[in-house]
């Protein structure tokens, strides 16, 4: 199914949110840092990407990084700590929008862009009810089956995102997901590629905005919480990996990507600690770029994805983790994800082994994981929680928790679901 193709340009990662000139380098996520991590680390330069399609051939080789990570450089490096909660306290303050949200000039702009959009489906609508099922809408050209797919699509989004019982569900073939297929499939082939791309951004931001109201979960206790976000190319399944371990369920979204950012709350047991993982998804998509990096300074974790059906958003990771030394603190915990493991081999385009040279490169721990299996989901999830809980030690943990050593003893094998198989 087609998604928007995306141009990700190697300016976008020039600049800082702040306007200072921070060159602090991202030494590691555990104390030891390794040299070896910091020297292969290439200078980010971003490819094209087309998700869910054949990527385009991969650069020959990429650029060598300008050694100036130097820490000496004044900058004041703010760490982020684990918050420490005692039980019983609410989350109910939390803003439903951050506020360092609302200076950004772009997603203003595509607020803006949105509410036209919504106000011109709204006036597609009462035309559409006056004339009683006219099969063509007049004015902008977008069909009136594509529109009531939206819809339809939109509704049927919006309940799992907004079912918080995690109901099990799996499979993602019946109720509410099996309606955003079918709707998805519905409304695709009718739908040129401007039409693709008003929908994918439409439906889901509205999704977005809706389901970003506070839920029963606010009212949740916890000891510890920690800011987590979702990193990767458009289309590697940050979204899908979410919904997974937050809903237990796998909700296929062929050509609706996410918009600016979001959160969701989930709370971890580990231990007997309670460890809330305030959960972001962020956007893949370039022209989001400028909104999600306000966010990553006081993140404690990171989890970067990568879609092993697509070999540029593999090659992609190095120009993210010099988007990370950029913008993230310095002890930030980076998990390395390669999503999409539950697909076949002929269909696969980075090995495992490429993906684990990565990461031991960068000094990361890593996994394969699949959303729609849900193969590792919970694994990458708890990695951050278990390190999050050793950082608040306070609360009875020696600190001694070693985040490398817990993923590689508890990555599960790839499986190749039924499905995939017979793609
Ligand atoms: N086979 C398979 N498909 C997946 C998996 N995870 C996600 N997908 C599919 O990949 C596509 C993109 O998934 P999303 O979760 O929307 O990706 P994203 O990274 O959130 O994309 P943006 O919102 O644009 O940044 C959708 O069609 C998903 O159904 C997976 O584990 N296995």
């Amino acid at each position: 199914m087609r998604r928007q193709q995306t141009r990700y340009r190697s300016d976008s990662i020039a600049g800082t949110s702040t306007g200072a000139t921070r060159k602090a380098s991202l030494v590691t996520s555990v104390s030891n840092a390794s040299p070896t991590r910091r020297e292969s680390l290439v200078k980010p330069t971003w490819q094209h990407i087309t998700p869910g399609q054949l990527p385009p051939k991969t650069l020959d080789k990429i650029n060598g990084i300008a050694s100036d990570d130097s820490d000496d450089d004044g900058y004041p490096k703010r760490r982020p700590s684990v918050i420490v909660h005692q039980r019983q306290q609410s989350l109910s303050q939390q803003p439903l929008l951050p506020e360092y949200m609302s200076p950004s000039q772009l997603y203003r702009d595509h607020l803006q862009q949105q509410q036209q959009q919504q106000q011109q489906q709204q006036q597609q609508q009462q035309q559409q009810t006056s004339s009683q099922a006219q099969s063509q809408s007049s004015g902008n050209g977008f069909s009136s089956r594509f529109l009531n797919s939206m819809r339809i699509n939109a509704a049927a989004e919006q309940q799992p995102l907004l079912d918080t019982g995690g109901g099990g569900g799996g499979g993602g073939g019946a109720g509410a997901g099996g309606g955003a297929e079918g709707s998805a499939a519905a409304a695709a082939p009718g739908s040129d590629g401007a039409g693709a791309t008003l929908c994918k951004s439409a439906g889901r931001a509205l999704i977005r905005m809706i389901s970003s109201t506070p839920g029963q979960d606010e009212d949740e206790d916890f000891d510890i919480m920690g800011k987590v976000i979702m990193l990767g190319d458009s289309g590697v399944g940050k979204t899908s990996l979410l919904i997974r371990f937050r809903d237990g369920r796998y909700v296929p979204s062929y050509f609706l990507s996410t918009v600016g950012i979001d959160f969701r709350n989930k709370v971890v047991v580990v231990d007997g600690t309670r460890v809330k993982l305030q959960i972001w998804d962020t956007a893949g998509q370039e022209r989001f770029r400028s909104v999600t990096h306000a966010y990553y300074r006081d993140a404690h974790a990171l989890l970067l994805l990568y879609d092993v059906t697509n070999k540029t958003t593999y090659d992609n990771i190095r120009a993210w983790l010099g988007e990370i030394r950029e913008y993230a603190q310095e002890d930030v915990v980076i998990v390395l994800i390669g999503n999409k493991a539950d697909c076949s081999s002929s269909e696969r385009q980075v090995k495992r082994e490429d993906g684990e040279r990565l990461g031991r490169e960068h000094d990361v721990p890593f996994m394969e994981t699949s959303a729609k299996t849900g193969l590792n989901v919970e694994l990458a999830f708890t990695a951050v929680a278990r390190q999050l809980k050793s950082r608040g030690y306070e609360h009875g943990d020696d600190g001694k928790f070693n985040v490398h050593d817990f993923v590689r003893d508890n990555t599960k094998a790839r499986s190749v679901c039924a499905q995939c198989r017979n793609m």
